[in-house]
This record gives structure tokens, sequence and C-alpha cells, in this order.
């Protein structure tokens, strides 16, 4: 599918996450069974649910990185596909398995994602001292700490365009001032427009964003 473009790319620049009849099975397990949900733009959608009852799954399953057995995932009616140039421009993510270039830095990697997805800014200088990473910008990957690692994730998210944006917990591992920092971040992305769909264990970073609540595993 090619990328709209237009007017088209105006209508869908508001437009919601759709979610329609998702299942998804390893074997003989149903891990996910006729998920439905929709999550419009300035709204968080928060997936809830016990370790193991699907929530990764459905998020890689939304960004196109799994592919469900049934089901389609949409943004402003267009199907989402991981390969496709279009989805990669309006969505960033930050899942489980975020992995990064060892050699390069912690101020390369994200001006390397501010110019494979930027529209002109440079907001790296702007993102390293929000995350807290300015001191560790010259520092490799394996050299950060796990939280660092983490923040540097969500940063990676932070220096581009987005109109969705896709977290997998994002609060593991952040410090009490990094979890206050994220509740106040989303409330950002929200007065923005962006949607969010987020994972999350965290109850009070649930009650102070969410919008939408969708329990999987129920
Ligand atoms: N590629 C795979 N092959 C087989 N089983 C899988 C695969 N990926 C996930 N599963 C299984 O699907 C179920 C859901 O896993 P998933 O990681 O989505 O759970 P989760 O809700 O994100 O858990 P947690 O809260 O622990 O992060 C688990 O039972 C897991 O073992």
């Amino acid at each position: 599918m090619g990328a709209p473009s237009g007017l088209l790319e105006e209508l869908i620049a508001v437009s919601a996450l759709t979610v329609e009849g998702l299942t998804r099975r390893f074997g003989n397990l149903v891990v996910l069974d006729d998920v439905n949900f929709r999550v419009e733009p300035g709204q968080v959608g928060a997936v809830l649910g016990a370790n193991g009852s699907g929530k990764t799954t459905l998020l890689r399953c939304v960004v196109g990185a799994d592919r469900p057995d049934e089901g389609v995932v949409t943004v402003g009616g267009q199907r989402i596909y991981e390969t496709d140039a279009w989805a990669r421009s309006i969505m960033a993510a930050a899942l489980d398995d975020i992995d990064f270039f060892p050699d390069l830095s912690v101020a390369e990697h994200l001006a390397l994602l501010a110019y494979a997805h930027g529209d002109g800014g440079d907001p790296v200088e702007e993102v390293l001292v929000e995350l807290g990473l300015a001191p560790a910008r010259d520092q490799l990957p394996i050299t950060l700490s796990s939280g660092q690692r983490r923040r540097l994730a969500l940063a990676s998210c932070l220096v581009r365009p987005r109109q969705v944006l896709i977290l997998d917990e994002p609060e593991q591992r952040l410090d009490v001032d990094g979890r206050a920092w994220l509740t106040d971040r989303l409330r950002r992305e929200k007065e923005s427009g962006t949607v969010v769909l987020m994972a999350s264990h965290d109850n009070e970073l649930v009650d102070a964003v969410a919008d939408v609540r969708i329990g999987i595993g129920e």
C-alpha cells in the first residue's frame, strides 16, 4: 500500500486507532481472543492484565511486528503494516525488546532517529535534557544503567514526529522522578492530540492518564 497524501493525510492526522476482532494463537494457546477497542487522538488507551495475559503480544500486533491470526488494526481507516513507510512515519513505539546499536552513543542514537523520521527540527538536545540523559550523551548503550536504557528507549520516541505512541510498560525501571515525568509527558502527548496505547502495571499512572481501559485475559 502506498503512502496516502494531501487531504487524505490530513484526515488521517486526526483519526483514531482501532482494533477489531484481534485474535492471536501460539499453537493451542489462545493469547488474544477477539479483542476490540478504539482510542481517539488525545486519548490514552491502557492495556491491563496479569503477567502473561497477552499485553505485549497485543502491542506487537498493533505496531505490525507480529501478525494476528484474525482481526484488523487501523489508524484513520488505514491498515497498519510494519513495513509500510506511512505506518512507520506516524507510529513511535518503545516495546520490551528494544535494541540499540552498540557503537552509537546516546546522542548519536537520538540524532539518527530524528534524522530518519524527523521533519527537519532538531529536538535531540531538548529531549536529552528532558529525559535526564544529557550527562550520558556520549556513553555507549552497554555502559548505561537499566533505567538510563529505558529512558533512551522513551527518548527515541520523543525525538521524532508521531501521531500514535505505543509504549510497553513505560514505567519500568523509572525512579520516582522518572515516573512523575512520565505522567506529565503522557498528559502533554494527549494535549497535542497523539493517540497513546500503553501496557502498564502501574495503577497510579493508569488512573492519572487513561481514557480507555483494555482488559486482557479477563
Ligand atoms: N512467540 C511466542 N511463541 C509462543 N508463545 C508466546 C510467544 N509470544 C508470547 N507467547 C506467550 O503468550 C502469552 C502472552 O505473552 P505476553 O508477553 O504478551 O504477555 P504480557 O501480558 O505482556 O506479560 P507481562 O505482564 O509479563 O509482560 C504468554 O503465555 C507467552 O508465553
